[in-house]
């Protein structure tokens, strides 16, 4: 019997947005995500793309916001979009703040109390989920590229470069690309990991870059110039940016002009990110 709950279904683009949830084993609780297949996985199997969302986002503000389904289905490329935290899990004041707990699990495993029994993330995204979307769902097995905006730009990032051979492809919007060094990162990975800096650094993008795992293929980022988390320290692209021109890693970093943080910029350049995931997709 299968795991998954269907809560919709929606024909789009010939293929079909469907919205899940399933019993998570790593985050001990519900989890949901959605699924755009194209309508070429009808008749055969194809390459899936993970989207990671940004704070305070569920499954369905990338799903029905960013316009991603008519650029796949014309490419034949399934799009899986994760929630970005356990919900409901009963841990005090999870709801509190907009950037911790709830809508904030910044893709981390959890190591202190009270969130280590849920708050698993980084599992669940590069382990528990892949493994069942692709269980389920008519993919190619191994053609998997991953992506994502703000927080999930970060969650991108850091699980391409821990697991280079398990993703082919990776790109970001506006990425938090350097974890530790922002309000943001500070705050989260102290309540998440604690005081021990050291743990820190296999979530700091700035910081895996330097590992030199993704040398042989070029990363793209887009980062809108009017951006407020930009001009607030949050996102620090030319951190990466410095460490990706230190070891030689090909970096496709493009400011946009005009451009916030918004769905609208991610909207407008969606098709370049499933473009560039294509070259190493099909
Ligand atoms: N609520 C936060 C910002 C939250 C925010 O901008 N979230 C971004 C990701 S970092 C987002 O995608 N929001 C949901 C949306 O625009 O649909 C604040 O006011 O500072």
């Amino acid at each position: 019997m299968s795991q998954l709950q269907l809560n919709s279904q929606h024909r789009c683009f010939g293929g079909s947005v469907s919205y899940y949830q399933h019993d998570s084993q790593v985050c001990n609780a519900p989890m949901r995500f959605s699924v755009f297949l194209p309508p070429q996985a009808k008749t055969s199997a194809v390459p899936v793309l993970y989207f990671l969302s940004g704070l305070t986002c569920t499954e369905e503000n990338f799903t029905v916001k960013s316009g991603v389904q008519g650029k796949a289905a014309e490419l034949g490329i399934a799009i899986i979009a994760p929630d970005t935290s356990p919900r409901h899990t009963g841990i005090p004041d999870e709801d509190k703040e907009y950037d911790l707990g709830s809508g904030a699990g910044f893709y981390v495993n959890a190591t202190q109390s009270p969130w280590q029994q849920h708050y698993q993330m980084y599992s669940y995204v590069v382990e528990e989920l892949p493994q069942l979307v692709e269980s389920e769902f008519p993919i190619i097995p191994g053609k998997r590229g991953i992506f994502g905006h703000s927080m999930g730009g970060h969650g991108a990032l850091i699980c391409a470069l821990r697991n280079p051979n398990f993703y082919l492809s990776v790109s970001a919007f506006a990425p938090i690309a350097a974890l530790k060094q922002c309000a943001w990162g500070k705050k989260a990975l102290t309540h998440y990991l604690g005081d021990n800096q050291q743990l820190w650094d296999d979530y700091d993008a700035t910081e895996l870059i330097k590992r030199k795992t993704w040398l042989d293929k070029p990363i793209l980022i887009d980062q809108g110039t009017e951006d407020n988390f930009l001009a607030q320290q949050q996102l620090l692209p030319e951190e990466l940016a410095k460490a990706c021109e230190q070891i030689g890693q090909p970096l496709n970093l493009r400011y946009q002009e005009g451009y916030d943080h918004s769905y609208f910029f991610i909207s407008s350049f969606i098709a370049d990110h499933l473009q560039h995931h294509k070259q190493f997709l099909i």
